[in-house]
């Protein structure tokens, strides 16, 4: 079987995109999925999403992890829109359907700005936070993020008894500035550091802005730069959050599997 896709990446998050409007893909074939997603025998990316019509939507992406398993996907979002916009389906403008429900993005001068769920509230857990920002996110703030063992104690903490048995991504930020910071993830379902996770510093710029009282965050990934801008509500919620960044096509082409 022939498949056509594209490769898309999100300051470094990056994706096998396929445009699915026909629904010919078998969505409950994870093992294509991950066969697909395979760097060595497949084309290689830390996620899969499917473009699929919806009702009374632009479209509904459909995301998997390369290991198959399902959740909300910022960058994966932000490509989302860059290849409807690309398939004509939408021009500035998009409304469609996540796994976390609806979402609203806008195309700005070459960037996505994304609207992100609500946030109910931020978590204590230790030293730590957590916080699910359409994926759950375990936030530790560190000295040097640059040198710390993201891998190993990103890996600990996602397969730890207290996140069993769904687990969770592990962030881990330090402040560049006041209004900028370093963050690192380590990625459920990918089992490795990403270049960047969007939910992820979307609840890492939650947190740290929340602390500091700032609503508009500059944040360093090792992919690229994103910000996230979001309205702090007195009850402890968060709203009206923004995950803005650039999404680019990289190449397309056929795989027979
Ligand atoms: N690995 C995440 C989903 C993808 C998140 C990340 N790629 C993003 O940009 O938000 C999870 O299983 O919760």
């Amino acid at each position: 079987m022939e498949i056509s896709f594209y490769k898309y990446q999100g300051t470094g998050n990056d994706f096998v995109m396929i445009d699915d409007r026909s629904a010919h893909f078998d969505e409950k074939n994870l093992k294509l999925v991950s066969q697909l997603c395979d760097r060595k025998f497949g084309i290689g990316a830390d996620g899969l999403i499917l473009i699929r019509n919806k009702e009374g939507y632009d479209f509904e992406m459909i995301y998997y992890n390369a290991d198959g398993s399902q959740s909300m996907c910022g960058n994966g979002a932000r490509c989302a829109v860059a290849f409807s916009s690309f398939l004509g389906i939408v021009t500035e403008e998009a409304h469609f359907l996540a796994i976390d429900g609806p979402h609203d993005a806008r195309i700005e001068d070459g960037n996505i700005a994304l609207g992100m769920g609500d946030v109910t509230a931020i978590e204590r857990v230790d030293d730590d936070f957590y916080v699910n920002t359409g994926s759950p996110h375990h936030v530790r703030f560190v000295k040097d993020v640059e040198n710390y063992p993201v891998v190993d104690t990103g890996a600990s903490i996602r397969y730890s008894d207290h996140y069993t048995p769904k687990g969770t991504n592990v962030n881990f930020v330090s402040t560049l500035a006041e209004d900028h910071i370093y963050v690192r993830t380590y990625e459920r379902g990918v089992e490795d550091e990403t270049l960047s996770c969007g939910t992820g510093v979307t609840a890492c710029a939650l947190i740290y802005g929340d602390q500091k009282g700032i609503d508009h965050i500059k944040i360093k990934a090792l992919g690229g730069n994103l910000a996230v801008k979001f309205k702090a509500l007195p009850d402890g919620r968060f709203t009206n959050i923004l995950l803005i960044g650039p999404a680019q096509q990289v190449f397309k082409g056929t795989i027979t599997v």
